[in-house]
């Protein structure tokens, strides 16, 4: 048996997995191919990403998902991607996913995981080569095995993900993701067809000087936003702003910074979705260092209610976000 010496960067996903479900006497290696899994789907929409352009499956699909909003090409087909590599992965008993309306089944009645996804984040930057990716959460199904999974398994708060990550699709492709342990990051290496240990135990700054927000949709704030914005500028700080939220987030990871999509006028209760966008980033966050709120609470620990249910949504670096709290709840006023 190979000495446990750390992992070395450059070592590939699989032996990472591998090496670190040793350190749970009791993993019976599900949750590791589940991961692989994921790393596969991820690999083939990679390849579909890069040659968008070439094979035509770049622009709209010419349908609208759950949330009303036109499906990309691309959206459609990372969706079949990853659902048809966790049916065959036979693991998981449900997923949710941001473009099907209901829970879906795969069949694997004894599958132990229940995984909730946005097969493609960013969507309004597929056809501009801006960068893109994929958001996962995975969770113990609690209803009794050989049946299909239920709502119940379904709306399990954040505090329940067992692991959770992103893959993003940018100038490089990288697979972010944590099991409660830390952080690690691993960069794909498409000619060996390898995910590679890049980034080791990743933890975001404390503190940084890069804030990232839709400012076109500034008067629909409030005025606590609007409080957290003008100090941000009066500050001198940097504003960055892709339309990602995958990279939006992975920067400030790497970098700190903070990310608010904030309620707006047009989206009351906030954009984003909390049980596939929101509490994966807000589990990275936190075993990052950093923090994921609503504005107010702990985003990991909001009850879920709804499958698609939005949430005004605030994460990065925790000296940041504590700072926003507190211009946003009027306890501070900006400079
Ligand atoms: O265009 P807006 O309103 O700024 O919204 C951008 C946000 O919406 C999203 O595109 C929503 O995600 P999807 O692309 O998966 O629907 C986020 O990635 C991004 O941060
Ligand atoms: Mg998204
Ligand atoms: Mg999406």
């Amino acid at each position: 048996m190979e000495s446990k010496l750390a992992l070395q960067v450059g070592t590939t996903l699989d032996r990472f997995i591998m090496r670190k479900q040793e350190d749970f006497p009791f993993a019976t290696g599900e949750l590791s191919q589940l991961l692989r899994d994921i790393a596969l789907a991820a690999k083939i929409v990679n390849r579909e990403v890069n040659h968008a352009g070439l094979i035509g499956i770049g622009g709209a699909y010419g349908a609208q998902n759950v949330q009303g909003e036109d499906q990309q090409k691309l959206d459609v087909i990372a969706n079949i991607r990853f659902i048809r590599a966790l049916r065959n992965g036979g693991e998981v008993c449900t997923i949710i996913s941001e473009e099907d309306d209901e829970m879906i089944q795969t069949g694997n009645c004894k599958g132990k995981y229940i995984v909730a996804m946005d097969p493609l984040d960013g969507s309004s930057n597929i056809d501009v080569n801006v960068s893109i990716g994929t958001i996962f959460s995975i969770y113990r199904r609690l209803s009794a095995f050989g049946e299909d999974g239920v709502m119940n398994d379904c709306l399990q708060p954040g505090t329940q993900q067992v692991a959770a990550g992103y893959v993003i699709y940018g100038p490089s492709t990288m697979m972010v993701y944590t099991t409660g342990n830390g952080v690690n990051g691993f960069t794909y290496e498409a000619s060996l067809g390898e995910f590679y240990l890049s980034h080791q135990n990743i933890r975001i700054p404390e503190n940084g000087n890069i804030y990232s927000c839709n400012d076109g949709n500034y008067w629909q704030f409030d005025e606590g936003t609007r409080a957290y914005l003008d100090y941000c500028r009066k500050a001198s700080m940097t504003a960055r702003y892709t339309g990602s939220l995958v990279g939006d987030f992975h920067r400030s990871l790497l970098k700190g910074g903070i990310y608010l999509y904030p309620a707006t006028g047009k989206a009351p209760n906030g954009k984003l979705r909390l049980l596939y966008e929101c509490n994966a980033l807000a589990f990275i966050a936190e075993q990052a260092g950093g923090i994921a709120t609503d504005g107010k609470k702990r985003v990991l620990e909001i009850q879920p209610t709804e499958l698609h249910q939005r949430l005004p949504f605030i994460i990065g670096s925790k000296n940041m976000v504590e700072k926003a709290h507190t211009i946003i709840q009027g306890q501070a006023v900006a400079v």
